[in-house]
């Protein structure tokens, strides 16, 4: 092929399609669509993705490709396509889709070196190749890019012989290991075994062991000494010696390495269990795709469900996609997995630097693993013959990008999975509306785990006022009844769990005397204090001053914050239990690599009563002597100006309350609120998820939210409020006369938070339930203010489906 297509990495409107190249003829036969390039483009360089190759092109004096940076694709045609369908669906740039795709450090332009892989040697390839790996198992690109056969290096990266790794430079981070491999050929070895001294059997045999084993070129120092069970010292005595020689190699980073992990078999399913995974293993027989929405209480063995599942696509010699989110890929679900599948899981998750996630994903690519478990953006993995994906937690807001590409990794998997012919697993206790809904309906296949394995009981759940608490006198924010069951637990040696619910609320700071609230200079926002170094931060901008001594308004002494943190709490129950063990787990104690697996492990071991935290300790643990769960303020999220307040508060109290008494222990929960009378705590404490789910309905019919309406949220910002509300005005206006009569538009308003960044935001809503061109009239839109946005500083984000009003 003589042209190439490309999406340049220039995210504007304008250059939002392909390109078309030139191929310089050394790279004819090489270069494939997914691959990525580096093109002239104006006066500047820029990557690229080849996407088509052609033979003719309508545009004359075409540019030519000047550097390939991949030489096997990185996004296959399937990813291809997927990228253009997030495109259309999200008002995306492609390039944006693209990049979403990959993981951070293909999107950077690193160094890359071409190296025979381990195991392999220099023999096996093609003779015009050997050539260039005589001194080394590896060679670099930059050197020798104009002068090695790449069509024939291409070749032997399919076959496997060549691999190509980017060097990610990650200070003191490379990971390597010693390798050992002998200098002369086998006779040569033969004739120095015979000529050493009878004793010197370890080094007769280290030597032997070069010439007697096929196809060594080298071994790792580790390997060897297991082996030959030798000592170090023999074989740095035959290194000293120049019979054999030492090198260093990079291996993967492995994040979960130096980790045993219990090695786990299937367990015997329950009644249920079997009744469910029954129609799941039927469309994995048969390559068929449904959506099953596996509707299971806390407890009721979903996992095990997922994995038995997992192991039959595996046993079809297929790949599956399990989605957990970001905040329960806690080493508890990591190690359910990887002591079931070992060395056939890739993980993918935030926590690993740069290089660990790209060595996983290399993994994916070149088929080493037969899973990923991940969180969102693993629903990218480049996987070619996928049998299952499961997405557990469905109804966890991470699923959802909030940044461009605005996907929903939901919507994703739905896309790949019909491609692929096969089933989607979605899990919970607490589904979605939409998803329940969609059940309902029959759209998606319900399969209901009523019960907890073995039978065991829901845990009993008390709602505690804290008005009548604050009545009778008790100004801690602890309960009454909660300090005696805490203290009880204490001494039948059981734990606890207390969860601080931190999302909408933070501790502000405010003069006692004139009521002044220390806000953000740059967003409209309070700001938070932090006890560390006495700071006040932005969570929205990153501002950070100093706590003053005085209020700025009043020049008060009595300026103080309010609101309570983990760190309040702990210093306050340890005034009230004075022998209670607490592990706090916050930000600011599991900001550290592994710090998070540490202390569960600490917890776990039962070196302490008490197990303090936030959102990050709701989901996903499962520890047999935890008897109660506490919930310190059960509504701080119900005030939020988000429809789906209720619904948050309500699947964040089941996921705790699921937290106490999975094991042979009954468990119970006390939730502290200030509204007990509200719905969602009502029934989040009777465990009625169906009666939730009617009361709900009934309010989303009533005020036209979803499932029953959809929602594109539109917010525009700029840093003159004038202008903002002047341009969503006017998109307002147009839309009235584009939609539909039925669909509702709200605005333009103020955006909940109205000042971000230094910029003013304004927004508006449109409500509707069947509007075929929504997507062009939006597209419209952002291409009629287009320049502005270039040039005049505008941004204008549309959400549609935004899981947040914000
Ligand atoms: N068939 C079974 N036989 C015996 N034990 C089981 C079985 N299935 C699951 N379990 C055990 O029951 C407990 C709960 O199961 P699991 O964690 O899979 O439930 P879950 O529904 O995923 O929980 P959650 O959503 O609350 O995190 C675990 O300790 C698990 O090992
Ligand atoms: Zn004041
Ligand atoms: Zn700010």
């Amino acid at each position: 092929m003589k042209f190439a297509s490309v999406i340049v990495d220039v995210p504007v409107m304008q250059t939002d399609r392909a390109f078309d190249y030139k191929i310089p003829d050394q790279w004819q036969e090489l270069i494939k669509p997914g691959m990525r390039v580096i093109v002239p483009f104006g006066s500047r360089k820029v990557q690229g993705f080849v996407t088509h190759l052609k033979n003719e092109s309508e545009f004359k004096k075409l540019k030519s490709i000047s550097e390939l940076l991949d030489l096997t694709p990185c996004l296959t045609s399937e990813l291809l396509n997927l990228g253009n369908w997030l495109t259309e669906k999200t008002l995306c740039f492609k390039i944006s889709a693209f990049q979403a795709m990959l993981p951070a450090a293909m999107k950077a332009k690193y160094e890359k070196e071409i190296s025979i892989p381990y195991g392999h040697n220099r023999e096996m390839l093609n003779e015009s190749i050997q050539p260039f790996f005589k001194k080394s198992t590896a060679i670099d690109w930059k050197d020798l890019e104009d002068k090695l056969p790449l069509r024939d290096i291409q070749k032997e990266i399919e076959r496997g012989h060549l691999e190509v790794i980017y060097k990610v430079k990650q200070k003191g981070n490379k990971k390597t290991v010693k390798m050992i491999s002998s200098n002369l050929s086998k006779l040569e070895l033969r004739e120095i075994v015979d000529s050493l001294p009878s004793q010197a059997m370890k080094q007769k045999e280290i030597l032997s062991y070069f010439y007697e084993t096929k196809n060594v070129e080298s071994v790792s120092m580790q390997d060897l000494l297991t082996v030959l069970n030798c000592s170090d010292a023999s074989v740095r005595t035959l290194v000293k010696k120049g019979y054999l020689a030492e090198t260093t190699k990079e291996v993967y980073r492995d994040p979960y390495e130096d980790r045993q992990f219990k090695k786990s078999l299937p367990l015997v399913l329950t009644t249920e269990q079997t009744t469910v995974i029954a129609p799941i293993l039927k469309n994995i027989e048969n390559n068929s795709h449904e959506v099953f929405l596996m509707y299971g209480v806390t407890g009721s063995g979903k996992t095990e469900v997922y994995m038995q599942a997992v192991e039959a696509v595996v046993r079809k010699g297929k790949e599956a996609i399990v989605l957990v989110p970001e905040i329960s890929l806690t080493p508890q679900m990591v190690n359910r997995f990887k002591g079931r599948f070992g060395s056939q899981v890739a993980v993918l998750h935030s926590g690993l630097s740069t290089g660990e996630k790209y060595d996983e994903w290399r993994k994916i690519q070149r088929k080493e693993v037969k899973m990923v478990v991940g969180a969102r953006s693993a629903i990218f993995a480049p996987f070619e013959n996928i049998g299952m994906i499961i997405i557990d937690e469905e109804h966890e807001s991470s699923y959802k990008q909030e940044e461009n590409p605005r996907y929903h990794a939901r919507d994703v998997a739905i896309y790949r999975a019909k491609k692929h012919g096969c089933p989607v697993v979605l899990g919970s206790a607490t589904p979605t509306l939409e998803s329940f809904a969609r059940a309902q309906k029959g759209v998606y296949h319900l399969l209901p785990l009523t019960e907890r394995v073995n039978n065991r009981s829901m845990p009993t759940v008390e709602i505690v006022d804290m008005r009548e608490e604050l009545r009778s006198g008790n100004r801690t924010m602890f309960s009454t009844l909660l300090l005696e069951q805490l203290d009880k637990r204490i001494q039948k040696g059981e734990q606890s769990v207390l969860f601080l619910n931190r999302r909408g609320y933070s501790s502000f700071v405010m003069c006692r005397d004139c009521g002044y609230v220390i806000g953000c200079p740059h967003c409209d926002i309070s700001l938070t204090y932090h006890r560390h170094g006495q700071k006040l931060k932005c969570h929205y901008c990153g501002h950070e001053e100093q706590m003053p001594n005085q209020c700025p308004e009043c020049q008060s002494e009595h300026i103080r914050f309010f609101g309570t943190g983990t760190q309040r709490v702990e210093e306050e129950l340890v005034k009230v239990l004075p022998q209670a063990r607490i592990i706090r787990m916050d930000v600011d104690t599991t900001g550290r690599k592994g710090a998070h697996e540490k202390l569960l492990t600490q917890f776990g071991n039962k070196e302490a009563d008490i197990l303090l935290g936030t959102q990050m300790i709701a989901k996903g643990l499962d520890f047999p002597d935890v008897t109660l769960v506490g919930v310190l303020t059960a509504d701080t999220m119900l005030h939020l100006p988000d429809f789906r307040a209720s619904e948050k508060t309500f699947q964040l109290l089941t996921q705790v309350s699921g937290r106490a008494g999975r094991h042979e222990l009954p468990g119970e929960v006390i939730v502290q609120t200030y509204t007990p009378e509200h719905y969602s705590v009502k029934l989040a404490s009777h465990h009625n998820y169906d009666i939730f789910y009617e009361t709900e309905m009934i309010l989303r019919k009533q005020h036209a939210y979803p499932p029953f309406y959809y929602i594109a949220l539109i917010t525009v910002s700029h840093p003159e409020v004038t202008k903002v509300a002047a341009v969503t005005e006017k998109i307002v206006h147009h839309l009235r006369r584009q939609l539909s009569s039925e669909t509702r538009i709200l605005g333009p308003v103020a955006s909940p938070i109205p000042r971000i960044k230094d910029r003013y935001r304004y927004q508006c809503m449109v409500k509707y339930k069947r509007e075929n061109n929504l997507n062009d009239i939006l597209k419209k839109v952002l291409e009629h203010y287009q320049q502005q946005i270039h040039q005049d500083d505008l941004s204008i984000s549309i959400d549609l489906s935004p899981s947040t009003m914000m």
